[in-house]
């Protein structure tokens, strides 16, 4: 986990002519570097996201500076992967469904990991560095270098604090277990806070299904008092979505899902 860091904490410090060759619009790039606060209004937050799984596939496109980039992210990709897909099993055990429930689609699932650097809070202001928004897959695993990450509280609907002791990983849900579930497990809504004291790196790992693999709600959860509440969907069409609605942002991607 330190030396992902480590290695994230030196991309970022690399000049930005080595950088920018990452940067592009194209969301469907395998490797993407960029600036952005998800609101557009602050783009405080520099970000390289990239794929993970299969780590032979997608680890040759990965930057090749620092020296120790590939070696370093892509163990902590493979080692965060068990924990989500073990978690996985538990949460499919939990809801009445088994923990081979589409056993295969999460093995062959896709990784998505978002490397995130926050500048520090500038004196005297209280500055968001990532605006509320869900991630998309089932579980996102994040790994973070200081406090930042907060939380909505649906009941009170305010915004939790999340600790971050050293070496913790944080899990939360995402949009595709809301709709595997039939709403009955739902997504985390989370922003970034930037930091007081200190610049902080975060990463991300998304998990989900592969490119154009359906994620629908599980028929077991299916019945006339809670009928189906989502319409199906891949990370493809995810993306597609993204694309289309770059601008307007009117709605999540999960309310358009909505029945
Ligand atoms: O930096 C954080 O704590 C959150 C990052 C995040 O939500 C994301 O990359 O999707
Ligand atoms: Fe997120």
């Amino acid at each position: 986990m330190d030396r992902a860091v480590e290695a994230a904490s030196e991309f970022f410090k690399l000049p930005s002519e080595t950088k920018q060759e990452f940067a592009s619009d194209d969301i469907r790039r395998p490797v993407r570097y960029g600036t952005s606060s998800k609101d557009g209004t602050r783009p405080s937050r520099t970000f390289l996201k990239h794929y993970a799984h299969p780590l032979s596939e997608w680890m040759k496109y990965w930057p090749e500076k620092p020296p120790t980039y590939r070696e370093d992210m892509g163990k902590f990709s493979a080692g965060v992967r068990r924990v989500a897909l073990e978690l996985m099993e538990a949460i499919l055990e939990g809801l009445g469904l088994g923990k081979h429930y589409q056993h295969e689609e999460f093995e062959n699932g896709l990784q998505l990991l978002q490397v995130n650097c926050y500048p520090k809070e500038p004196e005297g202001e209280s500055a968001i560095g990532l605006a509320p928004h869900s991630d998309h897959g089932f579980l996102t695993i994040l790994l973070a270098s200081c406090p930042g990450l907060e939380v909505l509280d649906r009941s009170s609907d305010t915004w939790r604090v999340v600790q971050q002791p050293r070496h913790a990983l944080h899990v939360h849900v995402g949009d595709c277990m809301e709709v595997l579930s039939n709403g009955r497990v739902k997504t985390a809504v989370h922003r970034a806070v930037l930091n007081h004291g200190e610049a902080r790196i975060s990463m991300a790992s998304i998990h989900s299904f592969a490119m154009h693999e359906k994620v629908s709600v599980a028929k077991e959860l299916v019945d006339e008092q809670d009928p189906e509440k989502y319409k199906e969907s891949s990370f493809s069409d995810f993306l597609d979505y993204l694309m289309s609605n770059a601008d307007k942002k009117r709605m999540s991607f999960l309310e358009s899902l909505r029945t």
